[in-house]
């Protein structure tokens, strides 16, 4: 094997409001059965990459859970594997990862000890197929030192929240500006590389001793005139969850036949954990039209635009539209639920009426039960 992947799983985005108080980002439930990390392990998994290290940090929780066998994206290998890292207190380290940069490199020795020539890194908050030996074989191609994947993205798009990047005739970056207040181009970097993993551990280490421990500020945006940058197009479907309205809108893409058809039919396949429920159960009084119905649902009233995640329970005389269900929620009879996110195992009380004026309303009453 040429290559092993490391996902960074660690971020705390507060533009994710109150749907990341209680989870990471990576374990979003997404497309009404993924959680969002599995798209990164399944292209890991697809790939033929059979090592890879998950890090994590804030809220790991519900990812620890999600993660618990690694079985569903066939990494339970002899050799090889996938390898989850929170950050470790040790007499040499008293810090948790401080940057992406840094939470490679409190794992220097993972990368060390392996013998594959490059690393694949990818984030787990991004929804999109890839095959990386396609970014590999350009790499080599390219005689790159990091290759970063990137799209191009909508005229109308605001990229200012993302890494902004200009390349010349050749594909190489001459430009890399992150989060920046005035774009020049609507191309942006996907946060997906790859990079020697000889390459990598130099440069990390170098980071570490001028105390900068960001991947992209610290070592893409500081070496970009000393390195060879390249930049690889991606043409299909990505998406990135950054935001309320980032993950609404990824999840209502998967009402969208095209986008059923890419990930739940073409091949290859994006691998969940799999819970073994009873199918879904529409009672007498349901009206289902264009949603998205986990297993382990039951319904008793109209639902229409929506998805709902996995033992969702609909009482009697409801509207569900356009709205977003999260696994476990609990709502009462008559109540009318329009451009909301219900969070998961969220109960509401029957007679009550939620809707989302000029923006998506996340609603989280909860009882006593706890998230997951
Ligand atoms: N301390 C830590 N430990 C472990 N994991 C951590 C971490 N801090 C962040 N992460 C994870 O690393 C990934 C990148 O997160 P960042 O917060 O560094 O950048 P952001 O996602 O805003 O932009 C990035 O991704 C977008 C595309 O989505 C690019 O455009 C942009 O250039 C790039 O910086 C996320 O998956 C996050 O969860």
């Amino acid at each position: 094997m040429k290559t092993i992947g490391i996902i960074l799983a660690g971020g705390n985005n507060k533009r994710m409001g109150e749907l990341t108080v209680n989870r990471a980002t990576s374990a979003m439930p997404v497309g009404g059965n993924y959680r969002s990390i599995d798209f990164a392990l399944s292209n890991m998994s697809n790939s033929h990459i059979q090592t890879v290290a998950v890090l994590t940090q804030y809220n790991a929780r519900s990812l620890n859970e999600h993660l618990s066998s690694s079985k569903w994206w066939d990494f339970g290998r002899k050799q090889g594997g996938m390898y989850l890292f929170t950050p470790t207190i040790t007499t040499e380290n008293r810090d948790w990862y401080r940057g992406t940069a840094d939470a490679m490199y409190q794992n220097i020795d993972f990368l060390k000890k392996r013998h594959e020539p490059y690393v694949i890194i990818a984030n787990g908050d991004c929804v999109y197929k890839m095959d990386y030996n396609k970014l590999l074989d350009y790499h080599i191609e390219k005689k790159a030192d990091i290759t970063v994947v990137c799209k191009d993205m909508p005229m109308d798009y605001d990229v200012r929240r993302f890494g902004v990047v200009k390349m010349n005739e050749e594909s190489r970056i001459v430009d890399f500006e992150e989060k920046p207040l005035v774009t020049q181009s609507k191309t942006v970097s996907t946060g997906i590389y790859v990079v020697r993993r000889r390459q990598l551990i130099e440069m990390l280490e170098r980071a570490q001793e001028e105390n900068r421990y960001d991947f992209v500020t610290d070592i893409l945006i500081r070496y970009k005139n000393v390195k060879k940058i390249y930049g690889y197009k991606f043409t299909d479907y990505w998406s990135n969850i950054a935001s309320v309205d980032d993950y609404y809108r990824t999840n209502m893409d998967f009402l969208k036949r095209d986008v059923r058809q890419y990930f739940f039919r073409d091949e290859p396949k994006i691998y969940s954990k799999v819970d073994d429920l009873p199918p879904a159960k529409y009672n007498t009084g349901s009206e289902v039209s264009n949603s998205l119905i986990a297993s382990g649902c039951i319904v008793n009233s109209k639902v229409e635009n929506s998805i709902l995640f996995k033992k969702v329970f609909i009482g009697k005389n409801c509207v569900i539209k356009n709205s977003i269900i999260l696994n476990d929620a609990y709502i009462g009879d008559n109540t009318h639920v329009e451009n909301c996110i219900v969070e998961s195992r969220g109960t509401l009380k029957p007679n009550t009426y939620y809707c989302g004026e000029n923006e998506i309303k996340v609603v989280s009453e909860q009882n006593e039960r706890y998230m997951l």
